[in-house]
């Protein structure tokens, strides 16, 4: 059985955004916060076999230095292991059907549709790959791929790089294109969007998933796409920018995100370098998501 560490961050209300944006670095799928007397109570849980109890402990003292360079009282940060059983039970109380940009609204597969929803309904169990729908970056790119897929007859062939639990190749689906070629490096992730996929009743052979990165994507596809979603981050896009161009024809676009703010000029300039333009930039928390189109 998997386990799962439960960490929990008792502390003042001012250091909760830091917590946060720690626990969204470390890939959290959802964090949830309330009150405690006069503090926070923040709640987050990782897959065990990715976090060793020393990954935990260096968290805790970044965010104590945190805590000291704001001026803040010393967060309490304490773990525990719980398994899957009682996992699936903290975390199925927090995650709620949640409403995307104007077309989607990503429902946790153990809840009902909500009565006369008059959104696209994206069903989802993650199981521990990432991409609930919770995450800034995984917003972000479902907004942009919203804008990108409203002609109803362009029916686009995308790529998904790093493809977690599918939510982007699975909305990308929904929302019109003719086919999607997933891949990723963890076998969690193939495992959970091909479970996905069925979830939400689509035909797997309109989403070939495959273990693996780009390279693999390349090799795989009979020519290049319309369009390419990474949410991985920069440092690994910024490996995968001279390959995209192999994915690319001239009227290729891509939805990039996982980059933090102060790292977009460095992915912009090296996508510049490899014939990309990018066409705009969102932004959500520290995060940001650039749309790009070949020059
Ligand atoms: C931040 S998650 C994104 C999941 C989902 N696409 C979303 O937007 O919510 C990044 C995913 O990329 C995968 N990944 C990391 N490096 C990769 C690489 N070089 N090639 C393919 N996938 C990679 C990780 O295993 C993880 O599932």
């Amino acid at each position: 059985m998997n386990s799962w560490w439960d960490i929990q961050v008792v502390c003042d209300a001012a250091l909760e955004d830091i917590v946060f944006w720690r626990f969204d670095l470390l890939g959290s799928q959802g964090t949830s916060s309330q009150r405690k007397g006069q503090a926070r109570l923040i709640q987050t849980y990782f897959p065990q076999q990715r976090f060793e109890l020393l990954d935990l402990a260096a968290v805790a003292l970044l965010l104590r230095q945190d805590a000291l360079c704001a001026e803040l009282p010393l967060p309490r940060v304490d773990w525990s292991l719980i398994d899957d059983e009682d996992w699936s039970k903290s975390w199925k109380q927090h995650w709620q059907p949640q409403a995307i940009g104007d077309r989607l609204l990503i429902l946790p597969a153990w809840l009902s549709p909500p009565a006369d929803v008059d959104r696209q309904i994206l069903r989802l169990d993650p199981g521990v790959a990432f991409g609930t729908g919770t995450h800034a970056t995984t917003q972000l790119c479902l907004e942009s791929l919203e804008m990108r897929l409203s002609d109803p007859t362009a029916a686009p062939v995308v790529a998904d790089i790093g493809c977690g639990s599918g939510i982007l190749a699975i909305a990308a689906l929904l929302m019109g294109a003719q086919q999607v070629y997933a891949v990723d490096t963890d076998d969690m992730a193939v495992q959970s969007t091909r479970a996905n996929l069925e979830l939400n009743h689509l035909d797997p052979q309109r989403c070939l998933v495959t273990q693996g990165t780009l390279e693999t994507l390349t090799k795989q596809l009979p020519g290049p796409v319309d369009g390419i979603l990474c949410n991985i981050l920069a440092e690994v896009i910024l490996d995968l920018i001279p390959q995209m161009s192999d994915l690319a024809k001239p009227t290729s676009w891509g939805i990039l995100s996982g980059i933090l703010l102060d790292q977009s000029k460095l992915v912009a300039d090296t996508l510049e370098q490899y014939g990309w333009v990018v066409a705009t930039l969102w932004r959500r928390q520290e995060w940001c998501c650039l749309n790009i189109r070949r020059t």
